[in-house]
């Protein structure tokens, strides 16, 4: 036995059934320093336990067995009972569940007091750089029209996507006002986000393309994995993993 190994952090994945719960749980089993302890969904398992990770609803959530962070990409509906599970037991919360109410925000920041909380609208290293330009073309260009359009598949239910609003959200630091948006929903797309600065006669263009979702499961994981050993607070994704940007 290597007495140096580390015990692996115990994660509770939330929203364990849907496209990015079933990459976080494939992706979760290619580490060894994680290790999915609970599945839970919104509706009953069909098995008690799959691929050695205990299943349950998400009616189960006050039951659950012990943890150390809660992984949660499930829908706004499914956020307040996993943010209130952590609170109370004084665990670590990642959360990538975009459409959250301003009311959820708040209670994020609340409970933030008590525990360590990242929640992202996007995990991938690429949409952290984006972020950083187009807060910069912003500034540079405080005059010219703004447009954020972003492309995803007909499952998705919010609109316009986390990411795109996070994205609006670096102009109007660069430059003081909102951008325009404008939302497709088509196909399979996993996620695209396009933030367009047009003058007369010049066009900027700065675009974000994933192909993968693993890109956002495997983001999610790492901070999983580093917000473990952080006390209370909210943590932004650049801060915990891209401190370099
Ligand atoms: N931040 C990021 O990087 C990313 C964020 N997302 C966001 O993650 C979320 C999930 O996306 P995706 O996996 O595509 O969605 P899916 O619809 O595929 O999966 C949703 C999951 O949440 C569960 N769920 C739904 N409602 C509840 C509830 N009330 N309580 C508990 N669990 C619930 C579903 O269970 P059941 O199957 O039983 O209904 C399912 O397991 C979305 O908000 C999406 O925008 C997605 C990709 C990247
Ligand atoms: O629902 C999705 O699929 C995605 N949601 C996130 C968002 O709302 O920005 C991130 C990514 O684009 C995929």
């Amino acid at each position: 036995m290597n007495d140096t190994a580390k015990t692996p952090i115990r994660l509770l994945v939330h929203g364990a059934s849907g496209r990015m719960g079933q990459a976080l749980l494939r992706l979760a089993r290619e580490r060894d320093d994680v290790r999915v302890v609970a599945a839970y969904s919104r509706s009953q398992p069909a098995q008690r336990v799959k691929d050695e990770v205990p299943q349950f609803a998400a009616a189960e959530l006050g039951g659950a067995p012990d943890f150390d962070v809660a992984v949660d990409f499930s829908l706004p509906d499914g956020f307040d009972p996993v943010l209130a599970l952590c609170a109370a037991r004084g665990k670590a919360l990642v959360s990538g569940t975009t459409g959250l109410s301003s009311a959820q925000n708040a209670a994020i920041n609340d409970a933030a007091a008590g525990i360590a909380v990242v929640w992202a609208a996007n995990y991938s290293l690429g949409v952290a750089v984006l972020t950083e330009l187009v807060r910069r073309a912003a500034a540079a260009l405080p005059g010219w029209d703004c447009d954020v359009v972003e492309a995803h598949h007909t499952r998705k239910l919010d609109a316009p996507s986390g990411t795109a609003l996070h994205l609006g959200a670096a102009v109007a630091i660069g430059r003081g006002s909102e951008p325009h948006y404008a939302s497709l929903r088509a196909g399979d797309i996993v996620g695209e986000h396009t933030v367009q600065f047009a003058a007369p006669g010049e066009r900027l263009e700065l675009i974000h393309r994933a192909s993968n979702r693993d890109i956002f499961a495997r983001g999610a994981l790492e901070a999983a994995a580093r917000v473990a050993q952080q006390s209370p607070g909210r943590y932004g994704l650049a801060e915990l993993m891209f401190p370099n940007l």
